[in-house]
């Protein structure tokens, strides 16, 4: 520490950690998008992507989503179904249910479902209908769809109308046999709806079969990719994939960055953020679950550190060749939230030494101040740098400049985090090409107050239990 001991500082400084930022090559990321913008929130927002997945009923449209689903688990991705717009029957068509054409484009409300994509495009929530096809009505309660990086429109009909079509960035158009629709279609009506198979077979021939021809098919031809056997054509759906992945520009990031590494996203990862970024979750909660994320990002991050290989004699006397860990290594928490990292930190290396830095901007003029209290053979160690959100970068660009000035390798620093918002990443990736950046998820993007979104808030707040203050 140079002058003050970091405890007298923390009391000085209130508490707070300003991470002080520049303008300099930061904008929120609709206007680095060049995208058109919604600000219903006071928050700058990039327009959600559309994909519209069209064919014929019981071609395997429902399978392709569930699918591209799966392949994108570590995005937000919400699906919508054209059957949820279906029109309730009165008791009178209900009475004549034989001749009603579920088929037609007129069956569905498509003013109401154009007006729920407007929202979802605007970033609101939107109610949407469950449909019961036992009963051919809308069941309560209603779904609750919230706002996505991707929207998924699944249905037979959903390249019918124009303004639809048009709100779609990606159009899916799933190409089975007819034989095999009908076969699948036979088996799901009678096993999930009671129907009886001439009943099946009497709807599909009088009204199935020629909305197939006349309505249907016909807009195969706005389609961008053709799915030929739907769901088995696995190689076409990891290529639509990696085209919305494309198009999301975030997993671009690791492309053009190969030092920046995201950890893989499973469900169990999504379900902890989901936790830690409710703003309902209890104190308790969220330092568990943070506690949970930081550890994976911690061993993650370790996996970067160099190796020597060791060879072992097994109790079976066999030779286990192996590796040696890294012994050389400190950790470096910039106060207050990096603080949270460390139990993880010294739970994965017994006896590692911690040093801290404080970031402290003075007054408005964006001037920094830097505290620090750093081992003193720093300059011969890998270090860990802990600070859970990366926003603008700058804080980290202060950190990591003044390791540097005490003599560590830029390739000796690995900086672990749990959010990355993309702006902070171009910034210290472009600085420190030979630095390594871990973390667990990649944000939307900051805010007009350059507040990382979705974000999950003031994190030493919410971990020390300050936020009530
Ligand atoms: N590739 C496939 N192999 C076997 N069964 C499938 C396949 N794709 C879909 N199915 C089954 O066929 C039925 C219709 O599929 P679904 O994806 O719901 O079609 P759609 O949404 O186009 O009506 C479902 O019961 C589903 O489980
Ligand atoms: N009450 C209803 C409503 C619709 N259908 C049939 O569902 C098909 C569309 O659903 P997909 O999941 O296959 O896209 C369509 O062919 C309608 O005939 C129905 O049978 N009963
Ligand atoms: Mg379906």
């Amino acid at each position: 520490m140079d002058s003050k001991s970091v405890e007298c500082l923390l009391e000085s400084s209130g508490g707070a950690h300003f991470s002080g930022f520049h303008l300099d090559d930061i904008e929120p990321r609709n206007k680095e998008n060049g995208q058109s913008t919604t600000s219903t929130t006071g928050h700058f927002h990039k327009q959600p992507f559309v994909i519209g997945v069209a064919g014929g009923a019981a071609s395997g449209k429902t399978t392709v989503c569930d699918m591209i689903i799966e392949q994108l688990h570590d995005q937000r991705v919400v699906l919508v179904n054209q059957t949820s717009f279906y029109h309730s029957l009165s008791e009178e068509e209900l009475m004549h249910v034989h001749e009603y054409n579920f088929d037609h484009p007129d069956a569905f409300d498509t003013e109401q479902l154009l007006s729920c994509l407007d929202d979802l495009k605007n970033w609101k929530s939107v109610d949407v209908q469950n449909y019961d096809f036992k009963t051919h009505r809308s069941i309560s309660p209603a779904r609750k769809v919230n706002p996505s990086d991707v929207i998924i429109l699944e249905g037979i009909l959903v390249f019918h109308d124009p303004r639809i079509r048009e709100s779609m960035n990606m159009k899916i158009f799933v190409d089975s046999d007819a034989d095999v629709c009908l076969a699948r279609r036979i088996q799901r009506d009678t096993v999930e709806m009671g129907r009886d198979i001439k009943t099946i077979i009497d709807q599909y021939s009088k009204f199935v079969k020629p909305a197939f021809d006349d309505f249907i098919l016909p807009t195969k031809k706005y389609a961008d990719v053709i799915i030929p056997r739907g769901g088995d054509n696995h190689v076409a759906i990891d290529l639509i994939v990696q085209h919305i992945r494309t198009k999301l520009g975030q997993h671009d990031l690791c492309k053009i960055y190969p030092n920046f590494s995201v950890i893989h996203s499973t469900f169990q990862i999504r379900g902890m953020h989901t936790l830690i970024r409710d703003t309902h979750t209890t104190t308790h909660d969220f330092i568990f679950y943070a506690d949970r994320l930081i550890r994976l990002v911690v061993e993650h991050g370790l996996g970067h550190l160099p190796f020597k290989e060791k060879q072992v004699i097994t109790p079976t006397g066999s030779v286990y060749t192996g590796v040696d860990f890294c012994k050389r290594l400190c950790g470096v928490s910039v106060i207050r939230s990096g603080e949270s990292m460390e139990n993880a930190l010294r739970a994965c290396c017994k006896g590692i030494k911690i040093g801290k830095i404080l970031i402290h901007r003075e007054g408005d003029n964006g001037q920094q101040l830097i505290y620090h209290n750093l081992p003193s053979d720093i300059a011969e160690r890998h270090v860990l740098l802990l600070d859970p959100i990366l926003g603008t970068g700058n804080s980290a660009v202060q950190a990591i400049s003044l390791l540097m000035s005490k003599g560590v390798q830029e390739a000796n620093i690995i900086f672990l985090n749990l959010i990355s918002a993309p702006q902070g990443v171009h910034v210290v990736c472009k600085k420190f090409p030979r630095l390594t950046i871990v973390t667990s998820e990649i944000e939307s993007g900051l805010n007009e107050e350059f507040r990382v979104i979705p974000g999950m808030g003031e994190f030493g707040d919410r971990y020390f239990g300050t936020d009530a203050c």
